[in-house]
């Protein structure tokens, strides 16, 4: 059955269709990735609804997204309820919150104020406010229908961490905007934040992220997806207390540019750093 709906995918240009195949079945059977892989192990038949299998494999082969037909995506130590109207979370921006929890602990910021801009899901700034236990996590976003799934996961967490739940503040509005969290200039540790950048002419080929990715989540705003990262520096800037770090992801295009526009709008130390496959994926720099 697996092998038969791996073969399906495949042939519909799904890049990893064993893989797929194998956790539309661990959701069919009601079970973990790892009970499937047990099974195939010990050449054991897991009981399983063949329908919503069948149903699942074909909206798959039609390049729906994998986490919109099971609808959730994990991000770093959450699960986050996704679906059409939000962006999917990327392993990538695991990566750069990283590099900000880093920062905190090297800076022994036990308690820090975050921003997180274009919240999206939520998974930035949810996973601060999870993993570093006292901090207080302001997010914001545009999109209506992206702010409903940020609300969702918001409660999600609330509710198995309600210190967490109470210390996440959530805003709808324009992150670019100086009039978005005006109370907060100046008094802010880090701003962690994957904006949308990019370029214009970039339409991603993958029609998971090309029909199914939001437009206001993907592209910059400019031919060379620069321009909505660069209002974002700005805005950061002023949010920032002296001191204070930006850790922005950014398209491998835009590294040198971002720097270059960082040191010249208040930010100093800032350079390019890379994700785990080696490519400069986002801009740290700190506010002068
Ligand atoms: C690339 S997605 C990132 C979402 C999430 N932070 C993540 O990493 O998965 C960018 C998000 O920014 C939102 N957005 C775009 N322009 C915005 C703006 N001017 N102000 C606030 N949010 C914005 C989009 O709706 C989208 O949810």
């Amino acid at each position: 059955m697996i092998r038969g709906a791996a073969e399906t995918l495949r042939a519909a240009g799904v890049d990893t269709p064993e893989h797929d195949a194998k956790l539309l079945m661990a959701e069919a059977a009601g079970v973990e990735l790892r009970d499937v892989d047990k099974a195939l192990l010990m050449g054991e038949t897991l009981a399983y609804d063949t329908a919503r299998f069948d149903e699942m494999v074909a909206r798959r082969a039609k390049r729906e997204p994998l986490q919109h037909i099971v609808g959730h995506a994990p991000f770093r130590y959450l699960d986050l309820e996704v679906g059409p109207g939000v962006f999917i979370p990327r392993p990538e921006t695991e990566t750069v919150v990283q590099a900000g929890l880093d920062w905190l602990t090297r800076n022994r910021i036990a308690t820090p104020r975050v921003v997180d801009l274009c919240a999206g899901s939520g998974a930035i700034g949810l996973s601060v406010v999870t993993e570093v236990r006292g901090a207080e996590v302001w997010a914001v976003e545009l999109s209506d229908e992206a702010y409903a799934w940020t609300e969702r996961n918001r409660e999600l967490v609330a509710r198995r961490d309600p210190l967490a739940g109470y210390n996440y503040h959530l805003e709808r509005g324009d992150a670019t905007s100086p009039l978005t969290l005006p109370q907060l200039d100046g008094t802010i540790d880090i701003v962690i934040t994957n904006p949308p950048y990019v370029p214009l002419a970039a339409i991603p080929e993958q029609p998971e992220a090309r029909d199914h990715d939001p437009d206001m989540a993907l592209y910059g705003g400019s031919a060379d997806g620069a321009l909505i990262p660069e209002r974002i520096v700005l805005r950061a800037a002023g949010l920032l207390r002296a001191g204070g770090a930006l850790v922005m992801e950014h398209d491998i295009s835009q590294g040198d540019r971002l720097v270059a526009y960082a040191r010249a709008n208040g930010f100093t130390e800032a350079r390019t750093e890379n994700d785990w496959t080696g490519r400069p994926r986002f801009l740290f720099a700190v506010r002068g």
